[in-house]
C-alpha cells in the first residue's frame, strides 16, 4: 500500500511571505496546530502554531514578520509511492507530500497512517493464522512471538499459551536458539512431535543485518508422503503410456493444436525411414512439402475438420500406408491434441490373409462357420437404414449376453438374425447354434426334444437316454422359433428354468445347470396372446428383456434391389443361366407389399430363373407370379428423362411395332394386337425400316 491513497486536502495552506500574525489568525480560525508552506508550488516546511506565537510574543513589536521566519524546515516530505508500512512516524500530526519534482500535493495525516498500518497488520496475521504449513518464530532472547494455528494443531499445544513464553521452557530440545546463535537455516530437518513426523525448515530473522529472532515452517510428513505416491503414480502411468506408444508395431506421432510434433514411436521411424528429430518440434505439414507425403498429412485434415479422417498414403520410400488421424479434446471441449497412426498396407493384407487362414483352420463348428462365411461374402444382405439399425443393435446385445425376443412377420429374417447374435457374441467358439420350431412338434415330444430323457424314463424311450437341445447347446446359443405356439405346460417349465438356471432331464433326478443363451421368436403378437389368456405374463416378461423388432421388407424398400440381384445371382449360378432384371421389374418388386417378406422374394426369384425363357427377367412373368392383391398395376412404359413428346411417340412406336411382329407369326396378327389395319401396319414398319424377321428383345 502506498501514501498516495491517504493524501488529503490540508484545511490551512501557507505561503512563505504571508504576514506570521495573519498566518497565525488562520491556524487558531481553523483549529490548526500546524500547516504546509510553500514558495510558489514547492513545499519548503510547515508552520507551527506554537513557533509562530513563540517568535511574535518575543518581537511585540515587529510587524513584517513572515511565516518563513518561523518555518520549520527539518520535516519529511512524503512522495505518493512512499510505501505506508515504511513511513517511519514523528511528532507532527500531518506530513506534506510532493510529487517527484517537490511540486505540493497535499497532506498525510499520522492518525490515517496508524489505521492503515493496523489494517495490514491485521491482514498479515490472519495470512499467518490461516496458512496450511505450522509458523512459529521467536524473537533474539528465544521468546515465542508468533505461533500459528497450524502449528498448534501439529505441535498439539495452543498458541495462545505459548506466545510470550521463552521456546526452551517449552520445547527444550528446540534448535531455534542455535539458528539465532549461528545466523544459518537448517533446512529439512525431520523432527517428531507427539508422535508425529515433521518435516520443518528453520531461519534466522535477519534485519538490518542483524539476526533479530528465528522462524520454523513445518509441514506434517504423512501429507507430503501422499503428494510424493501420488507423483509417483503419474510418473508410473507416464512410463508404462511410453513403454505401450514405444511398443506398438503400427507407426504413432502426437501433435499439438498447432500440428507440431510432440512425439514420434520407433515404429513411425522405421516405417517412413525418417529420424525422430525430423519430427520433434516440427509443423507436420513439412512432411507434405517436403514430399515425404504425396497428399496433405491427416493430421492437418483432422485439425482443421475437427474430427477423425483416415487415408491411404504413399510414402516417398515406395510404401503404401494407412493413416489415422484422431483428435483429442480437452474437458472443455477444446481440440489439444492429434494421434496419427500409420499402418503398413501391405503388412495389413497379410494380416488379414492369416486371419482368414485361422478361421478356417479352426472351424470345427459347421453352421456356425457358414455363416461366417456368408457375412464375410455379403450374404446376409442389409442396405437399408432400418436394417442397419437392428444389424447396430443385434451385435450390440450379443455381447450382453441376456434373452433376446425377436419379433417381426414370417419370412423376415428372424433366424438369420439370431445367428448374427449368436456369431457375434463370444459363444461360437465354444457352443452350436440349435434352433427349434415350437410350434411344428407335439407338446410330448417338444418336452423330450427340449430337456432330454433319462434311460427308462417312459415306455418307448431310449434305453440309453437322450441329451435335450438345452444340453446340445451347451455353452452355445438356443433359438426357441415359433415361442408363441409353445404349450402352456411348456410355458411354465421354461419360465422355471431360466429363472433357476437349472433343469432335469425328463426322469432324471441330477439338476443340469443352464448355460445356454436363449433367443425366442415368433411372428405372432405375444401381447395378445397374453391378453387371450394363450400366453404366461410372467414368461413374456421374462423372455422380453431386449426385443428386436425386424421390420417387414416393404417397409425396407431399399433393401428389395440389393436382396434381388443377390439371390439373382445365386440362382443363376444354381440353373445355369445368366438372366437380369430390368427396370420395369425392379419397379414391380420395389411396389409389392411382400407379405412373405424375404423368404418369397427368394421363392418368386427362383421360380421366375425357371420359367422366364429370355434374358431379361419379364415383368409380366414376375407379375403373375405375385399375389395379385398386392400387385399395383403395372405400367409397361418406365419414363427416366424427359425428351421431346414427337420423339417418344416415335421410339415407342417403333418398338411396340418390332415386338408384335416378332411374337406373331403374320403381319395381319400383329397389326390385330396393335389394334391398327393391316396397311397401316405395313407403312409404318416401312417409315421405320422394320421387317418381320427382326427379332429385338426388350
Ligand atoms: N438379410 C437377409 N439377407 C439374405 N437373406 C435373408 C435375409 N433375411 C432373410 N433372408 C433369407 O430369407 C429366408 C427367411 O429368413 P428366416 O428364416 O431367418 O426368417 P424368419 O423370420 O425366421 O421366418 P419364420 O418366422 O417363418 O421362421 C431365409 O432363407 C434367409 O436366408
Amino acid at each position: 500500500m502506498n501514501i498516495g491513497k491517504l493524501i488529503r486536502n490540508s484545511p490551512v495552506v501557507l505561503k512563505k511571505e504571508q504576514l506570521l500574525d495573519k498566518a497565525v489568525d488562520l491556524l487558531i480560525d481553523h483549529q490548526q496546530c500546524a500547516a504546509p508552506v510553500v514558495s510558489g508550488k514547492k513545499t519548503i516546511g510547515v508552520l507551527l502554531l506554537a513557533e509562530a506565537l513563540h517568535r511574535l510574543r518575543n518581537k511585540p513589536d515587529n510587524k513584517e514578520q513572515v511565516v518563513s521566519d518561523a518555518l520549520f524546515t527539518d520535516v519529511t516530505v512524503l512522495s505518493p509511492d512512499d510505501a505506508i508500512e515504511d513511513t517511519v512516524i514523528g511528532g507532527l500530526p500531518f506530513y506534506p507530500v510532493s510529487d517527484s519534482k517537490g511540486h505540493y500535493m497535499g497532506i498525510v495525516l499520522v492518525e490515517d497512517i496508524y489505521k492503515d498500518m493496523k489494517k495490514i497488520a491485521n491482514r498479515k496475521n490472519d495470512v499467518l493464522q490461516n496458512a496450511h504449513n505450522g509458523i512459529l518464530a521467536v524473537d533474539a532472547e528465544g521468546v515465542i512471538i508468533v505461533c500459528n494455528k497450524s502449528a498448534g494443531k501439529h505441535l498439539g499445544i495452543n498458541p495462545h499459551e505459548i506466545t510470550g513464553r521463552k521456546i526452551n521452557e517449552v520445547f527444550p530440545t528446540s534448535r531455534l536458539t542455535r539458528v539465532i546463535s549461528t545466523g544459518k537455516p537448517e533446512s529439512i530437518q525431520k523432527i517428531i512431535v507427539n508422535g508425529r513426523s515433521i518435516v520443518c525448515n528453520r531461519t534466522p530473522i535477519v534485519y538490518d543485518g542483524k539476526v533479530t529472532g528465528a522462524v520454523t515452517v513445518f509441514q506434517n510428513v504423512a501429507e507430503l508422503e501422499a503428494v510424493s505416491a501420488e507423483l509417483e503414480s503419474v510418473q508410473r502411468l507416464y512410463n508404462e503410456l511410453d513403454t505401450i506408444v514405444e511398443a506398438a508395431h503400427d507407426g504413432i506421432m502426437i501433435t499439438n493444436s498447432d500440428g507440431i510434433g510432440l512425439r514420434v514411436n520407433r515404429a513411425l521411424c522405421r516405417l517412413t525411414g525418417l529420424e525422430a528429430s525430423y519430427y520433434l518440434n516440427q509443423p507436420i505439414d513439412k512432411l507434405y512439402s517436403d514430399g515425404v507425403f504425396k497428399y496433405e498429412s491427416v493430421t492437418t485434415k483432422a485439425l482443421r475438420e475437427k474430427r477423425s479422417v483416415t487415408a491411404i498414403q504413399r510414402i516417398n520410400n515406395g510404401k503404401e500406408v494407412l493413416v489415422t488421424g484422431t483428435p483429442i479434446f480437452s474437458n472443455n471441449g477444446e481440440l489439444f491434441r492429434v494421434v496419427t497412426n500409420v499402418r503398413d498396407i501391405i503388412e495389413l493384407q497379410k494380416l488379414k490373409e492369416e486371419r482368414d487362414r485361422y478361421i478356417e483352420k479352426n472351424s470345427a463348428n459347421g453352421d456356425v462357420d457358414d455363416f461366417i462365411q456368408q457375412l464375410r461374402k455379403g450374404e446376409i444382405v442389409a442396405e437399408s437404414t432400418e436394417m442397419l439399425k437392428v444389424l447396430h443393435v443385434a451385435v450390440r446385445v450379443a455381447r450382453a449376453e441376456t434373452t433376446v425376443l425377436l419379433l417381426g412377420e414370417s419370412g423376415v429374417g428372424k433366424e438369420v438374425l439370431a445367428k448374427i447374435i449368436h456369431c457375434s457374441s463370444n459363444r461360437p467358439r465354444r457352443g452350436k447354434f440349435i434352433q427349434i420350431n415350437c410350434g411344428a412338434i407335439p407338446e410330448s415330444l417338444l418336452e423330450s426334444e427340449l430337456f432330454g430323457y433319462e434311460s427308462g424314463a417312459f415306455t418307448g424311450a431310449k434305453k440309453e437316454g437322450k441329451p435335450g437341445l438345452f444340453e446340445i447347446a451347451d455353452n452355445g446359443t438356443l433359438l426357441l422359433d415359433e415361442i408363441g405356439e409353445m404349450p402352456q405346460p411348456l410355458q411354465v417349465k421354461l419360465l422355471r428354468v431360466l429363472q433357476e438356471q437349472e433343469y432335469y432331464r425328463i426322469g432324471g433326478v441330477k439338476p443340469i445347470k443352464l448355460n445356454v443363451r436363449i433367443i425366442a421368436a415368433t411372428n405372432k403378437d405375444l401381447k395378445k396372446l397374453v391378453k387371450q389368456g394363450k400366453f404366461r405374463k410372467d414368461l413374456y416378461y421374462r423372455l422380453n428383456v431386449i426385443p428386436i423388432e425386424i421390420p417387414p421388407l416393404r417397409h425396407r424398400k431399399d433393401d428389395i434391389l440389393p436382396l434381388s440381384l443377390h439371390y439373382l445371382r445365386n440362382f443363376n449360378e444354381k440353373h445355369q443361366t445368366n438372366k437380369t432384371l430390368d427396370a420395369r421389374t425392379v419397379a414391380i418388386l420395389e411396389s409389392y407389399h411382400w407379405p412373405g417378406n424375404v423368404r418369397e422374394l427368394m421363392n418368386i426369384l427362383e421360380r421366375t430363373v425357371i420359367l422366364n425363357s429370355g434374358d431379361s427377367i419379364d415383368p409380366y412373368i414376375i407379375n403373375n407370379q405375385l399375389d395379385q392383391k398386392g400387385v399395383k398395376e403395372i405400367t409397361p412404359i418406365i419414363v427416366r428423362s424427359i425428351i421431346p413428346l414427337r420423339k417418344a411417340q416415335a421410339i415407342i412406336e417403333r418398338e411396340l411395332l418390332q415386338k408384335a411382329l416378332t411374337k406373331n407369326k403374320t403381319v395381319r396378327q400383329a397389326a390385330k394386337d396393335l389394334g391398327i389395319s393391316h396397311s397401316t401396319l405395313i407403312r409404318k414398319a416401312a417409315q421405320y425400316n422394320l421387317k418381320k424377321e427382326n427379332v429385338i428383345t426388350v
